[in-house]
């Protein structure tokens, strides 16, 4: 691999003896990494091994996921570089909280927060390109988070929408990506000399309106996966010479785990910036990170109230139809009339305390748990609902023989098959874990695989 000129001269410089092990880090092997669901009911994978965990990271393990198989498909593990992991790690979202991960896609420190909250409070998850944002959707509905708001926005029309909202917000920058250059090296071709600079001055923009969003007394998480200190230490200190309100938090650098301090001398040289953490591949055995926890004081100022949401009743022959899908199907979910909300046809159960979608410019993905869509005189379910939920929570339930009958359901074929179930419709489990659904009609399991998604 290799590297820009510009790149070894500023890192020769930067890091003098030590430059040597990181160059040569950086050709050496990658470390694949990937995450168990906690919200899943069977957490054992059918075929990961985890016999390696990864010391900051309370559900990482190293290994390789296959992307087509029951453990991926399932939602049971997400495939996240051993680094990476450890930023979720560092904001710590609890069940409850108001959660935002401004720059989401395509999702893996969501997926970890949603881990952290176990379905209580909201996690808002936003990301500005909005095909980026469909991946992102894509993979909360497959980690089966019931408490996310999937959005594509700016972060300015999201923090006019939003002001001092959340308890806790991470931006998790774009940036120039130099942590990546082992991992994907098509990195290296969109870096410059001067894009980190450039990246920088995008980051700022960013963060004005991120620090907008958070509650006084709340915690900001700041992540790249460069190395530049113009992205990093100089980033920190900016935001503490333009927001006085903000303190630098120490974060846990987990002893015995390679994690270590960030550099006052690639800044000002104030001490209180060795709070932050550099994870370095020569150190340890993941990429290039950097990450950074504040807390805005007590005192700060509040922005306006945001308003909550208020949903419309359903019509009485709606909500007769809707109880008894719940009824029949998933007697096990708690899921209060007064929480679900109808979009066109389909009908989702909001997180509590959901704030009003008072902007056109935030474009909203996914609200909460998708149960299901109205059809005439039915309701069907959701592929959503049946990565939700635990299979104790749905009334009719087949577990899929992963030799003779796994290829076939994720193919979208029906299984002919004597069963004892009534007429209605089944959960269908892989390993333990829902992985969509099938009616059960006259001797055969009609498939309900969704057709984009299968293989
Ligand atoms: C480092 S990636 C996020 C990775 C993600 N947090 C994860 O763990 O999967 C940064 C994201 O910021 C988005 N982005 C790019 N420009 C942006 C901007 N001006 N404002 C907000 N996000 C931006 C990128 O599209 C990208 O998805």
């Amino acid at each position: 691999m290799a590297l820009p000129e510009a790149f070894i001269a500023k890192y020769q410089d930067l890091l003098q003896e030590e430059s040597g092990p990181f160059f040569d880090s950086l050709s050496g092997q990658v470390d694949k990494g990937f995450r168990i669901n906690p919200l899943k009911a069977d957490q054992n994978p059918v075929n990961l091994d985890l016999s390696k965990p990864i010391a900051w990271s309370k559900f990482g393990y190293f290994g390789q996921v296959d992307g087509k198989g029951v453990d991926h498909t399932t939602g049971l593990v997400y495939s996240q570089e051993p680094s990476a992991q450890f930023v979720a790690e560092v904001l710590d979202a609890k069940p409850g909280e108001r959660v935002l991960d401004l720059a989401a896609a395509p999702g893996g420190k969501s997926t970890q927060l949603a881990g952290q909250m176990m379905g209580q409070g909201l996690l808002w998850t936003n990301e500005i390109f909005f095909g980026r944002a469909k991946i992102l959707s894509e993979n909360i509905e497959r980690f089966g988070v019931s408490n996310a708001i999937v959005s594509s926005a700016d972060s300015k029309d999201l923090a006019k929408m939003l002001p001092t909202f959340f308890d806790k917000v991470l931006l998790d920058a774009p940036c120039s990506g130099e942590g990546m250059f082992r991992k994907d090296p098509d990195a290296m071709t969109y870096w410059s000399e001067g894009y980190p600079a450039e990246c920088a001055e995008r980051t700022e923009g960013i963060l004005d309106n991120a620090v907008k969003m958070l509650k006084p007394g709340g915690t900001l998480v700041c992540s790249t996966c460069t190395f530049a200190p113009e992205e990093d230490e100089k980033m920190m200190t900016w935001l503490l010479a333009t927001y006085p309100e903000f303190e630098l938090l120490p974060i846990d650098k987990v002893e015995g785990s390679g994690i270590k301090d960030g550099r006052p001398e690639w800044t000002d040289g104030d001490e209180d910036i060795k709070k932050t953490a550099r994870l370095w591949p020569q150190d340890l055995p993941g990429e290039g990170h950097f990450v950074a926890k504040l807390r805005k004081k007590d005192d700060a100022e509040m922005g306006k109230a945001v308003k909550e949401a208020k949903y419309a009743k359903f019509g009485s022959e709606e909500e007769s139809l809707l109880k008894d899908f719940l009824a029949e199907t998933v007697p096990g979910l708690d899921a209060p009339m007064d929480r679900m909300v109808r979009f066109g046809d389909r009908v989702f159960l909001m997180p509590e305390g959901c704030p009003a979608f008072s902007s056109t410019k935030v474009k909203i993905l996914r609200a909460g748990l998708a149960l299901g869509t109205f059809k005439k005189k039915r309701f069907e379910p959701d592929h959503a609902l049946a990565l939700a939920i635990h299979p104790e929570q749905a009334k009719q339930v087949y577990a899929l023989d992963l030799d003779s009958e796994w290829a076939s359901y994720i193919h979208g074929e029906a299984l002919t098959k004597k069963l004892d179930l009534k007429k209605g419709f089944v959960l269908i489990t892989a390993g333990g874990n829902g992985v969509g659904w099938a009616k059960y009609v006259n001797g055969q399991l009609k498939n309900f695989y969704p057709k984009g998604l299968r293989f």
